[in-house]
């Protein structure tokens, strides 16, 4: 007989991370205890980007991680830096919830059913751009806040609209409100949107055996593609950047077909390419989809942006 050991979990202390991580904890089955780490974020009403940025909600659970405090740490992967921690690897990534925006808005209305004027909400620089991308005539307004905070603005009647991600509110059980779900042909969600990242000490192979059960290999793959996207575009360009990969058998064998966007602030300009490769080369796609929107003049976009000078999907 093989000792258990309890799997201790640590979780943002948000509701939303809070359920992802009961998920995760259900679908281990493992004798496991929840660690709420509540982060500098979750304790300030600061915004995020004065607190530095989305790292700070990560951070606070990698240290703990290597304090040996948890043995797993549950992250929207999305609000992973790109750049890999030391002496952490991605245990597991689970088969990813729907990565699509959704509008919630007054009545039921649809985007293009929102008159023009209408004020719609979004912390998201990348949102934003791409809805003023689609020449709508919408007021982008800033929007703060957990998920509950956000809806309750529409219901409250002081915003038309709110655009957030499918994937948090069906975790949440608030997807009945969504209006419409955002076809990524007009706005392409954030890299790994809608995907977890469950963190492990590097040599825990324990751990890292028991996280194991819970991977999803196409979801790794499509968010590592995205991801590479990100990643190669951060060093020269800090344009909003929407990417979203999905796996499918090709000829020779499952590929990865992958779209990316940069989208000036503004919502004056946009380059949109995709492409599509081996998925074994999932990053080599995102690397090489990344210099074609380089090349077609991605970085152009930058100037603009920089100015609003916010990081990207942070603030919940
Ligand atoms: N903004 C932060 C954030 N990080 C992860 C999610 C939930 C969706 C996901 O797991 O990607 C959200 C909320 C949102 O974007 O509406």
């Amino acid at each position: 007989m093989t000792a258990t050991r309890t799997i201790r979990i640590g979780t943002r202390a948000s509701v939303l991370a809070r359920t992802q991580t009961q998920h995760v904890a259900d679908a281990l089955g493992a004798s496991v205890q929840i660690v709420p780490i509540v982060t500098a974020g979750d304790r300030s009403a600061a915004s995020v980007s004065q607190l530095g940025g989305t790292g700070v909600f990560v951070s606070a659970l990698r240290e703990a991680l290597l304090a040996g405090e948890i043995d797993v740490a549950v992250h929207s992967f999305k609000d992973l830096p790109t750049a890999p921690a030391d002496g952490i690897v991605i245990g597991a990534v689970p088969v990813r919830e729907d990565p699509r925006d959704a509008l919630v808005a007054r009545d039921g209305l649809t985007l293009g059913e929102l008159p023009q004027g209408a004020r719609v909400g979004t912390g998201a620089p990348r949102r934003a751009a791409q809805l003023r991308a689609l020449g709508l005539g919408l007021q982008i307004l800033d929007l703060r806040g957990n998920v509950d905070t956000r809806l309750g603005k529409v219901s409250s009647g002081e915003l038309d609209a709110v655009v957030l991600a499918l994937a948090g509110l069906r975790r949440l059980g608030r997807d009945g409100e969504v209006s419409e779900i955002l076809d990524p042909i007009q706005v392409l969600p954030a890299p790994a949107q809608g995907a977890l990242a469950i963190e492990c000490r590097a040599d825990d192979e324990h751990v890292l055996a028991a996280v194991a059960a819970l991977e999803h290999a196409d979801s790794r793959a499509a968010v590592a593609a995205e991801r590479a996207v990100l990643a190669a575009l951060e060093a020269g360009c800090s344009a909003p950047v929407g990417a979203l990969a999905v796996v499918a058998e090709g000829d020779d064998g499952p590929e990865v077909f992958l779209r990316a966007s940069v989208t000036a602030v503004d919502g004056s300009a946009a380059v949109r390419q995709s492409a599509t490769g081996a998925v074994t080369d999932a990053e080599g796609v995102g690397r090489r989809l990344a210099a074609g929107l380089l090349a077609d003049g991605a970085d152009q976009m930058m100037a603009a942006t920089q100015e609003s000078g916010r990081d990207g999907e942070s603030s919940t």
